[in-house]
């Protein structure tokens, strides 16, 4: 399965600036392997921006991020992102077809490995002969979950991945991540809905303003608790 390494993000002191702006601010955590880690915090906080970090689709202005002990910039950035693939909130289709954007990374797939793969992110298995154009938003983040499910990534990093979902479909993609725990990978998640962090979260982060407010399991994070009238 190739999904049984220890797998441990270490960020030390970690920035992020746009100009003058500050995005992320002396940022240190470690998310463990094996787990699932929900980012959360208001809009603009600096979530994607910290989930992007975590495969070196952003490099940090200051500070730095380690994979099990080795900093990234010292691994080769392909096999980086074959281990941790990351689904973004704004899915980006790469091919005509479904089914040759599922092969993108795995150009051996079988078609039935192809259906299975769309099948597990709650997408009827006909979705492989589909033309890419004139997917739906939430139809297309799903298609580059399976794009990124065939690579059996040990890391998958889900910016915001059931937004667009209806329940149903919803509870597929949290299916997606717990298998993917059941079987020993490391998920990070973000997300705005507070019971899906609740459910799917061993350890939350919440951000506030690009600095690290609160850290722990899910019961512990006053963000999380749900406002009583
Ligand atoms: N290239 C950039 N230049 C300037 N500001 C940027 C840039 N990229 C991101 N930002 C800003 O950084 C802040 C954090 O962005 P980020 O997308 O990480 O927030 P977020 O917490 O994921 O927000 P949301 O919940 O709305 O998706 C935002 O204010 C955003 O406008």
């Amino acid at each position: 399965m190739g999904r049984s390494r220890v797998v441990t993000f270490v960020l030390e002191a970690v920035g992020v600036r746009h100009g003058d702006a500050v995005i992320l601010d002396d940022i240190s955590v470690a998310l463990r392997s094996g787990r699932c880690t929900a980012i959360a915090g208001p809009s603009g906080a600096g979530k994607s921006t910290l989930l992007r970090l975590l495969n070196r689709m952003l490099e940090p202005t200051s500070g730095r991020v380690l994979l099990d002990g080795t900093p990234l910039p010292a691994l080769d950035v392909p096999a980086l992102r074959r281990r941790v693939g990351l689904v973004a909130q704004q899915p980006t289709l790469l091919t005509d077809t479904v089914l040759d954007d599922l092969r993108v990374g795995r150009p051996d797939l079988t078609e039935d490995e192809a259906r299975s793969l769309l099948a597990e992110t709650g997408l009827p298995p006909a979705f492989a002969e589909r033309p890419t154009a004139g997917l739906s938003g939430g139809e297309a983040q799903r298609v580059c979950l399976a794009r990124t499910l065939a690579l059996r990534p040990e890391v998958l990093l889900l910016d915001e991945p059931t937004s667009a979902l209806d329940h149903a479909s919803a509870e597929a993609i949290e299916q997606v991540v717990k298998d993917l725990r059941a079987a020993g990978g490391t998920a990070v998640l973000v997300s705005h809905d507070t019971a899906q962090a609740r459910r799917l979260a061993d350890d939350v982060l919440v951000l506030h303003a690009g600095r690290l407010a609160e850290h722990g399991p899910p019961e512990q994070i006053a963000y999380l608790r749900p406002v009583s009238s």
